[in-house]
Protein backbone atom coordinates (compact mmCIF):
# COMPACT_ATOMS: atom_id res chain seq x y z
CA UNK A 1 0.00 0.00 0.00
CA UNK A 2 1.59 3.19 -0.82
CA UNK A 3 2.27 5.70 1.91
CA UNK A 4 0.02 8.79 2.07
CA UNK A 5 1.03 12.45 1.42
CA UNK A 6 -0.22 15.09 4.52
CA UNK A 7 0.02 18.56 3.81
CA UNK A 8 0.49 19.90 7.42
CA UNK A 9 0.92 23.20 7.37
CA UNK A 10 4.93 24.48 8.05
CA UNK A 11 4.19 27.78 10.37
CA UNK A 12 5.20 26.66 13.52
CA UNK A 13 8.75 27.84 13.69
CA UNK A 14 9.61 25.02 16.68
CA UNK A 15 9.85 22.53 13.56
CA UNK A 16 13.11 25.11 12.26
CA UNK A 17 15.43 23.42 14.42
CA UNK A 18 19.03 24.67 14.61
CA UNK A 19 20.93 23.54 12.06
CA UNK A 20 22.14 20.50 13.86
CA UNK A 21 26.25 18.71 13.68
CA UNK A 22 26.19 16.37 10.29
CA UNK A 23 24.95 12.67 10.45
CA UNK A 24 27.71 10.39 9.32
CA UNK A 25 26.80 6.69 7.95
CA UNK A 26 28.60 4.18 9.91
CA UNK A 27 28.14 1.11 7.19
CA UNK A 28 29.84 -1.18 10.58
CA UNK A 29 27.06 -0.76 12.49
CA UNK A 30 26.50 -3.80 15.04
CA UNK A 31 23.90 -6.40 13.37
CA UNK A 32 22.93 -9.25 15.90
CA UNK A 33 21.33 -12.81 14.17
CA UNK A 34 19.59 -14.40 17.41
CA UNK A 35 20.25 -17.23 15.61
CA UNK A 36 24.08 -17.78 16.02
CA UNK A 37 25.64 -18.56 19.15
CA UNK A 38 27.52 -15.84 20.16
CA UNK A 39 24.56 -13.42 19.74
CA UNK A 40 25.09 -13.18 23.57
CA UNK A 41 28.14 -11.74 23.55
CA UNK A 42 27.70 -9.60 20.47
CA UNK A 43 24.57 -7.74 22.44
CA UNK A 44 26.32 -6.64 25.28
CA UNK A 45 28.94 -5.62 23.12
CA UNK A 46 26.70 -3.48 21.11
CA UNK A 47 24.91 -2.13 24.46
CA UNK A 48 27.81 -0.90 25.96
CA UNK A 49 28.99 1.14 23.02
CA UNK A 50 26.13 2.00 21.00
CA UNK A 51 23.35 1.51 23.69
CA UNK A 52 21.27 -0.12 20.50
CA UNK A 53 22.01 -2.59 17.68
CA UNK A 54 20.36 -4.16 14.39
CA UNK A 55 18.31 -7.56 14.83
CA UNK A 56 17.93 -9.89 12.06
CA UNK A 57 16.94 -13.65 12.18
CA UNK A 58 14.48 -12.78 15.07
CA UNK A 59 10.97 -14.80 14.34
CA UNK A 60 8.57 -12.23 14.07
CA UNK A 61 6.80 -13.37 10.62
CA UNK A 62 6.86 -11.02 8.15
CA UNK A 63 2.96 -11.09 7.69
CA UNK A 64 2.11 -9.73 11.20
CA UNK A 65 4.17 -6.69 10.29
CA UNK A 66 2.49 -6.03 6.98
CA UNK A 67 -1.06 -6.04 8.12
CA UNK A 68 -0.27 -3.88 11.33
CA UNK A 69 1.54 -1.35 8.81
CA UNK A 70 -1.62 -1.95 6.70
CA UNK A 71 -4.14 -1.09 9.35
CA UNK A 72 -2.19 1.50 10.50
CA UNK A 73 -2.03 3.81 7.60
CA UNK A 74 -5.87 2.72 7.36
CA UNK A 75 -6.16 4.67 10.37
CA UNK A 76 -3.91 7.59 9.12
CA UNK A 77 -5.57 7.91 6.16
CA UNK A 78 -8.55 8.59 7.49
CA UNK A 79 -9.92 12.28 7.73
CA UNK A 80 -8.25 14.08 10.41
CA UNK A 81 -11.97 14.71 12.35
CA UNK A 82 -12.26 10.74 12.72
CA UNK A 83 -8.43 10.12 13.96
CA UNK A 84 -8.95 13.10 16.70
CA UNK A 85 -11.76 11.45 18.45
CA UNK A 86 -8.67 9.51 20.31
CA UNK A 87 -6.82 13.13 21.01
CA UNK A 88 -5.31 14.72 22.97
CA UNK A 89 -2.82 12.15 23.92
CA UNK A 90 -2.81 11.35 27.69
CA UNK A 91 -0.06 9.93 26.57
CA UNK A 92 -2.25 7.24 24.98
CA UNK A 93 -4.20 8.23 21.89
CA UNK A 94 -3.77 9.97 18.16
CA UNK A 95 -1.61 12.65 18.24
CA UNK A 96 -0.30 15.11 16.11
CA UNK A 97 2.69 17.28 15.23
CA UNK A 98 2.56 18.12 19.45
CA UNK A 99 4.94 15.37 21.16
CA UNK A 100 3.99 15.05 25.01
CA UNK A 101 2.58 17.78 27.00
CA UNK A 102 5.54 20.12 27.20
CA UNK A 103 5.53 21.68 23.81
CA UNK A 104 7.40 19.51 21.69
CA UNK A 105 6.72 19.24 18.19
CA UNK A 106 7.72 17.22 15.44
CA UNK A 107 6.94 16.31 12.28
CA UNK A 108 4.72 13.65 12.57
CA UNK A 109 1.49 11.97 13.80
CA UNK A 110 1.12 8.88 15.71
CA UNK A 111 -0.98 6.93 18.04
CA UNK A 112 -0.13 5.51 21.13
CA UNK A 113 -1.60 2.49 23.01
CA UNK A 114 -0.70 0.16 26.27
CA UNK A 115 -1.31 -3.19 25.72
CA UNK A 116 -1.55 -4.95 28.71
CA UNK A 117 -5.47 -5.61 28.98
CA UNK A 118 -4.66 -5.87 32.68
CA UNK A 119 -3.72 -2.12 33.14
CA UNK A 120 -5.26 -0.78 29.38
CA UNK A 121 -5.62 3.26 29.90
CA UNK A 122 -9.43 4.43 28.52
CA UNK A 123 -7.91 6.32 25.71
CA UNK A 124 -6.02 2.90 24.41
CA UNK A 125 -9.48 0.85 24.54
CA UNK A 126 -11.40 3.70 22.44
CA UNK A 127 -8.36 3.97 20.08
CA UNK A 128 -8.77 -0.21 20.10
CA UNK A 129 -12.98 0.23 19.56
CA UNK A 130 -13.26 3.07 17.50
CA UNK A 131 -11.15 0.74 14.81
CA UNK A 132 -12.37 -2.16 13.02
CA UNK A 133 -11.51 -6.07 14.06
CA UNK A 134 -8.69 -5.99 11.33
CA UNK A 135 -6.88 -3.47 13.36
CA UNK A 136 -7.40 -4.97 16.85
CA UNK A 137 -6.12 -8.28 15.88
CA UNK A 138 -3.39 -6.92 14.05
CA UNK A 139 -2.21 -4.83 17.15
CA UNK A 140 -2.74 -7.89 18.91
CA UNK A 141 -1.13 -10.42 17.23
CA UNK A 142 1.61 -8.26 16.32
CA UNK A 143 2.20 -6.86 20.23
CA UNK A 144 1.98 -10.55 21.34
CA UNK A 145 4.91 -11.70 19.17
CA UNK A 146 6.96 -8.51 19.48
CA UNK A 147 7.11 -8.87 23.24
CA UNK A 148 8.44 -12.64 23.11
CA UNK A 149 10.85 -11.07 20.76
CA UNK A 150 11.31 -8.50 23.73
CA UNK A 151 11.88 -11.10 26.30
CA UNK A 152 14.27 -13.51 24.17
CA UNK A 153 16.29 -10.34 23.62
CA UNK A 154 16.61 -9.56 27.28
CA UNK A 155 17.67 -12.63 28.52
CA UNK A 156 20.34 -13.17 25.79
CA UNK A 157 21.86 -10.07 27.56
CA UNK A 158 21.29 -11.33 31.20
CA UNK A 159 23.46 -14.31 29.77
CA UNK A 160 25.58 -12.23 27.97
CA UNK A 161 26.47 -10.31 31.55
CA UNK A 162 27.05 -13.25 33.00
CA UNK A 163 23.78 -12.91 35.33
CA UNK A 164 22.95 -16.20 36.96
CA UNK A 165 18.99 -15.74 36.70
CA UNK A 166 18.86 -15.55 33.29
CA UNK A 167 15.32 -13.65 33.23
CA UNK A 168 16.05 -11.34 35.59
CA UNK A 169 14.98 -8.36 33.11
CA UNK A 170 12.63 -10.48 30.77
CA UNK A 171 10.33 -11.15 33.63
CA UNK A 172 9.69 -7.33 34.20
CA UNK A 173 8.08 -7.27 31.11
CA UNK A 174 6.04 -10.79 30.75
CA UNK A 175 4.47 -9.80 33.93
CA UNK A 176 0.76 -9.60 34.29
CA UNK A 177 0.84 -5.72 35.24
CA UNK A 178 3.82 -4.85 32.97
CA UNK A 179 3.56 -1.28 31.74
CA UNK A 180 4.11 -1.94 27.82
CA UNK A 181 3.08 -0.21 24.96
CA UNK A 182 3.19 0.24 20.82
CA UNK A 183 3.72 3.54 19.40
CA UNK A 184 3.15 3.81 15.70
CA UNK A 185 4.58 6.69 14.41
CA UNK A 186 3.94 7.98 10.70
CA UNK A 187 6.02 10.84 9.18
CA UNK A 188 4.74 12.60 6.46
CA UNK A 189 6.39 14.09 3.09
CA UNK A 190 6.83 17.56 3.94
CA UNK A 191 5.42 19.04 0.62
CA UNK A 192 7.02 22.26 1.00
CA UNK A 193 10.66 20.91 0.28
CA UNK A 194 12.10 24.10 -0.89
CA UNK A 195 11.16 26.17 2.26
CA UNK A 196 12.69 23.74 4.18
CA UNK A 197 15.90 23.60 2.13
CA UNK A 198 16.09 27.52 2.42
CA UNK A 199 15.42 28.04 6.51
CA UNK A 200 17.02 25.44 7.86
CA UNK A 201 19.52 23.57 5.71
CA UNK A 202 16.96 20.90 4.63
CA UNK A 203 16.49 19.38 8.31
CA UNK A 204 13.24 19.31 9.53
CA UNK A 205 12.32 17.52 12.90
CA UNK A 206 10.18 14.39 12.65
CA UNK A 207 10.83 13.35 16.43
CA UNK A 208 13.20 15.75 18.05
CA UNK A 209 16.67 13.87 20.14
CA UNK A 210 15.62 11.48 23.47
CA UNK A 211 16.21 8.79 25.00
CA UNK A 212 13.18 6.32 25.73
CA UNK A 213 12.58 6.06 29.41
CA UNK A 214 11.25 2.11 29.57
CA UNK A 215 13.92 -0.92 29.95
CA UNK A 216 14.16 -1.80 26.04
CA UNK A 217 12.28 -0.28 22.72
CA UNK A 218 12.52 -2.56 19.13
CA UNK A 219 11.59 -0.53 16.27
CA UNK A 220 10.57 -1.29 12.55
CA UNK A 221 10.09 0.58 10.25
CA UNK A 222 9.61 0.80 6.30
CA UNK A 223 12.49 1.15 4.18
CA UNK A 224 13.18 5.18 4.83
CA UNK A 225 15.90 6.89 6.23
CA UNK A 226 15.45 9.58 9.09
CA UNK A 227 16.48 6.89 12.06
CA UNK A 228 19.92 8.46 13.60
CA UNK A 229 21.75 7.47 17.14
CA UNK A 230 24.34 9.60 19.03
CA UNK A 231 27.44 8.39 19.32
CA UNK A 232 29.69 8.47 22.66
CA UNK A 233 31.44 11.67 20.44
CA UNK A 234 28.24 13.05 20.04
CA UNK A 235 28.29 12.36 16.30
CA UNK A 236 25.27 11.39 14.92
CA UNK A 237 24.82 8.39 12.81
CA UNK A 238 21.94 7.43 10.45
CA UNK A 239 20.16 4.48 11.13
CA UNK A 240 19.89 2.71 7.30
CA UNK A 241 16.93 -0.02 8.29
CA UNK A 242 15.54 -2.45 6.00
CA UNK A 243 12.02 -3.62 5.95
CA UNK A 244 12.77 -6.93 7.31
CA UNK A 245 15.31 -5.71 10.73
CA UNK A 246 14.57 -4.60 13.94
CA UNK A 247 16.52 -1.91 15.76
CA UNK A 248 16.62 -2.75 19.32
CA UNK A 249 17.47 0.24 21.92
CA UNK A 250 18.68 0.44 25.61
CA UNK A 251 15.96 2.29 27.48
CA UNK A 252 16.73 4.54 30.73
CA UNK A 253 15.97 1.69 32.95
CA UNK A 254 18.34 -0.57 31.75
CA UNK A 255 21.34 1.51 31.64
CA UNK A 256 20.45 2.17 35.75
CA UNK A 257 19.93 -1.85 36.40
CA UNK A 258 23.37 -2.73 34.76
CA UNK A 259 24.67 0.22 36.92
CA UNK A 260 25.94 2.34 33.75
CA UNK A 261 27.49 -0.71 31.95
CA UNK A 262 24.39 -0.44 29.04
CA UNK A 263 24.17 3.39 27.59
CA UNK A 264 20.43 5.05 26.86
CA UNK A 265 21.31 6.29 23.37
CA UNK A 266 20.19 9.52 22.86
CA UNK A 267 17.96 9.02 19.24
CA UNK A 268 16.23 10.99 16.98
CA UNK A 269 14.02 11.13 13.60
CA UNK A 270 14.85 13.75 11.06
CA UNK A 271 11.94 13.38 8.35
CA UNK A 272 12.27 12.56 5.16
CA UNK A 273 11.56 15.42 2.47
CA UNK A 274 11.17 12.56 -0.52
CA UNK A 275 9.23 10.20 0.96
CA UNK A 276 6.86 8.95 3.94
CA UNK A 277 8.08 6.80 7.05
CA UNK A 278 6.15 4.73 9.35
CA UNK A 279 7.64 3.01 12.09
CA UNK A 280 6.43 0.72 14.64
CA UNK A 281 8.03 0.19 17.76
CA UNK A 282 7.28 -1.90 21.29
CA UNK A 283 8.48 -0.25 24.23
CA UNK A 284 9.26 -2.65 27.34
CA UNK A 285 8.82 -1.58 30.58
CA UNK A 286 7.97 -2.74 33.72
CA UNK A 287 4.98 -2.96 35.92
CA UNK A 288 4.66 0.75 37.71
CA UNK A 289 5.16 -0.56 40.76
CA UNK A 290 8.67 -2.09 40.18
CA UNK A 291 11.43 -1.13 41.89
CA UNK A 292 14.81 -0.23 39.44
CA UNK A 293 18.12 0.20 41.26
CA UNK A 294 21.60 -1.60 39.86
CA UNK A 295 21.32 -4.85 40.15
CA UNK A 296 23.60 -6.32 43.20
CA UNK A 297 25.18 -8.66 40.95
CA UNK A 298 26.51 -6.10 38.33
CA UNK A 299 27.64 -3.54 41.16
CA UNK A 300 31.57 -5.21 41.95
CA UNK A 301 33.39 -4.56 45.07
CA UNK A 302 35.34 -1.54 43.73
CA UNK A 303 32.67 -0.21 41.74
CA UNK A 304 29.93 1.33 43.37
CA UNK A 305 26.17 1.95 42.70
CA UNK A 306 25.67 4.83 40.65
CA UNK A 307 21.94 5.25 40.95
CA UNK A 308 19.64 5.06 44.06
CA UNK A 309 16.34 3.54 43.44
CA UNK A 310 12.83 4.49 42.58
CA UNK A 311 9.94 3.03 41.10
CA UNK A 312 8.69 3.10 37.81
CA UNK A 313 6.15 5.20 38.59
CA UNK A 314 7.89 7.51 40.64
CA UNK A 315 10.75 7.90 37.40
CA UNK A 316 7.72 7.95 34.76
CA UNK A 317 5.86 10.05 36.36
CA UNK A 318 8.66 12.93 36.43
CA UNK A 319 10.23 11.43 32.62
CA UNK A 320 6.35 12.52 31.17
CA UNK A 321 6.89 16.16 33.24
CA UNK A 322 10.11 16.30 31.31
CA UNK A 323 10.85 18.15 27.86
CA UNK A 324 11.72 15.34 25.10
CA UNK A 325 15.40 16.44 25.02
CA UNK A 326 15.93 17.12 29.15
CA UNK A 327 18.27 14.63 30.80
CA UNK A 328 15.75 12.59 33.38
CA UNK A 329 19.30 10.80 34.34
CA UNK A 330 19.63 13.75 37.14
CA UNK A 331 16.51 11.34 38.95
CA UNK A 332 18.29 8.02 39.31
CA UNK A 333 21.84 9.66 40.35
CA UNK A 334 22.44 9.49 43.66
CA UNK A 335 24.72 12.77 43.96
CA UNK A 336 23.09 14.88 41.62
CA UNK A 337 21.71 17.25 44.62
CA UNK A 338 24.99 17.62 46.23
CA UNK A 339 26.42 19.89 43.05
C1 LIG B 1 8.07 14.96 25.80
C2 LIG B 1 7.75 13.73 26.15
C3 LIG B 1 7.14 12.72 25.23
C4 LIG B 1 7.37 11.43 26.00
C5 LIG B 1 7.07 11.90 27.40
C6 LIG B 1 7.95 13.13 27.50
O1 LIG B 1 7.58 14.02 28.52
C7 LIG B 1 9.41 12.66 27.69
C8 LIG B 1 9.61 11.21 27.15
C9 LIG B 1 8.86 10.97 25.83
C10 LIG B 1 8.80 9.50 25.43
C11 LIG B 1 9.94 9.03 24.49
C12 LIG B 1 9.78 7.54 24.23
C13 LIG B 1 8.34 7.15 23.87
O2 LIG B 1 8.05 7.57 22.55
C14 LIG B 1 7.33 7.80 24.86
C15 LIG B 1 5.93 7.25 24.64
C16 LIG B 1 7.83 7.61 26.24
O3 LIG B 1 7.57 6.71 27.01
O4 LIG B 1 8.68 8.64 26.59
C17 LIG B 1 7.47 9.32 24.74
C18 LIG B 1 6.53 10.20 25.59
C19 LIG B 1 5.25 10.60 24.85
O5 LIG B 1 5.23 10.63 23.61
O6 LIG B 1 4.29 10.93 25.54
O1 LIG C 1 9.97 6.63 14.70
C1 LIG C 1 11.04 6.13 15.03
O2 LIG C 1 11.73 5.42 14.28
C2 LIG C 1 11.58 6.34 16.44
C3 LIG C 1 10.68 7.22 17.26
C4 LIG C 1 11.08 7.23 18.70
O3 LIG C 1 12.24 7.32 19.01
C5 LIG C 1 10.04 7.11 19.71
O4 LIG C 1 8.83 7.01 19.35
O5 LIG C 1 10.40 7.08 20.91
FE1 LIG D 1 12.53 6.94 21.11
Amino acid sequence: MALISHQIALNDESFLVKPCKPSTLVTEFPEVDLSDPQAKTLIVKACQHFGSFKLVNHGVPQELVTNLQNEALKFFMQPQFQKQKACPPDPYGYGSKRIGSNNDVGWLEYFLLNTNLDVISPKSLLLLEQNSENFRSAVNNYTVRVKNLCCEVLKQMAEGLGIEAKNVFSKLISSERSDCCLRVNHYPICSKVEEVKTLNEGNLIGFGEHTDPQIISIIRANNTAGLEICLQDGTWVSISLDHASYFVIVGDLLQVMTNGRFKSVKHRVLANLCSSRLSIIYFGGPSLDENIAPLPSLVSKEEESLYKKLTWQEYKNAAYKSRLSENRFRLFEKYASLA
